[in-house]
């Protein structure tokens, strides 16, 4: 058996998370601990999903009041760094894939100038031996023609190579812990399972740990281990299947979404009311 003691990569204990002088936190009493495994966080718009993500990156803006009982990455505590401490984790040991990738991209400059940067800036290799390194990444992330691809600019790609060579630059340096927020879903529906399978494929063979970010519950099922479900900042219920789904809400976002297995005519929605008198008891 795993020892999870000392594999576990990102430890937290009742994380909040709140925006300026709002009443209502963004993520409330937050707690998980994750190894080298694939951990989904699922929830509809709103939940705190991304929140959570951007906070173990402290990425959020500077309005967002954090805190938690323990934060750590790698038994580190992520509340003590300084920015500048933090900004040589991000990339190294941690690594944040958003939705799309024309946004995270820099649009003036060629795909093999910003993958070579990240290996130069990560792995500090010369400029000679950071292209050399950007070829055989972008080999990696089944890329066949890089030379003409690392000649391009982002704007001269698909969106579905574009995240491919996101996944490329974020796991280049092989980080312990990959964030992936909505990673598919402003790609095109053929390419979706590819760049999932894709990139599941990378984290498993650098031992990472992965925090699948997604409102899509099924798809987060293929994938990962153990789901968190969010609510309104919280999570309401931890799945290891989709059949133990005991919580009205988890089993709204499952019957939300089209099953292929069994298409239907008409889409459910959430039972709001059903929801608010559960939550109020
Ligand atoms: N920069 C910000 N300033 C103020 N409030 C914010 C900020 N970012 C997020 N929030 C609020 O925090 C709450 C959680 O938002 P969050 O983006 O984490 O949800 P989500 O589950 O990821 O939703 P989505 O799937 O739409 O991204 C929301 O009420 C949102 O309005």
């Amino acid at each position: 058996m795993q020892d999870r003691e000392t594999s576990t990569i990102l430890s937290v204990r009742n994380l909040n998370v709140r925006f300026g002088r709002s009443s209502i936190p963004a993520v409330s009493e937050v707690s998980f601990d994750l190894g080298r495994e694939r951990l989904g966080i699922v929830g509809e718009s709103g939940s705190g999903k991304s929140t959570t993500g951007r906070a173990i990156m402290r990425l959020l803006s500077p309005s967002a009041e954090i805190s938690a009982e323990r934060f750590d990455l790698a038994g580190s505590p992520l509340l003590e760094k300084t920015e500048r401490q933090m900004g040589a984790l991000r990339g190294k040991e941690m690594a944040l894939i958003m939705q799309d990738p024309r946004y995270s991209l820099n649009p003036v400059l060629t795909i093999g100038r910003q993958v070579a940067e990240a290996a130069r800036i990560h792995l500090g290799l010369g400029r000679a031996q950071a292209m050399e390194s950007a070829r055989s990444m972008l080999h990696r992330v089944r890329i066949s023609d890089a030379d003409r691809v690392m000649a391009l600019y982002p704007h001269q790609i698909s969106g579905g190579m574009g995240q491919r060579v996101m996944i490329a630059m974020m796991l280049l340096a092989k980080p312990k812990l990959v964030i992936a927020d909505e990673p598919t879903s402003a790609l095109d529906v053929s390419v979706r399972k590819d760049v999932l399978v894709l990139l599941d494929e990378l984290v498993r063979e650098n031992d990472s740990g992965l925090i699948l970010i997604s409102h899509d519950i099924r798809m987060v099922a293929a994938f990962c281990e153990r789901i968190l479900v969010m609510y309104a900042g919280r999570v309401v219920e931890t799945l290891t299947s989709l059949d133990d789904a005991r919580h009205p809400y988890t089993r709204g976002l499952i019957a939300a979404l089209p099953d292929p297995r069994h298409p239907v005519r008409r889409l459910k929605v959430l039972d709001r009311k059903a929801l608010e008198a559960e939550a109020a008891q």
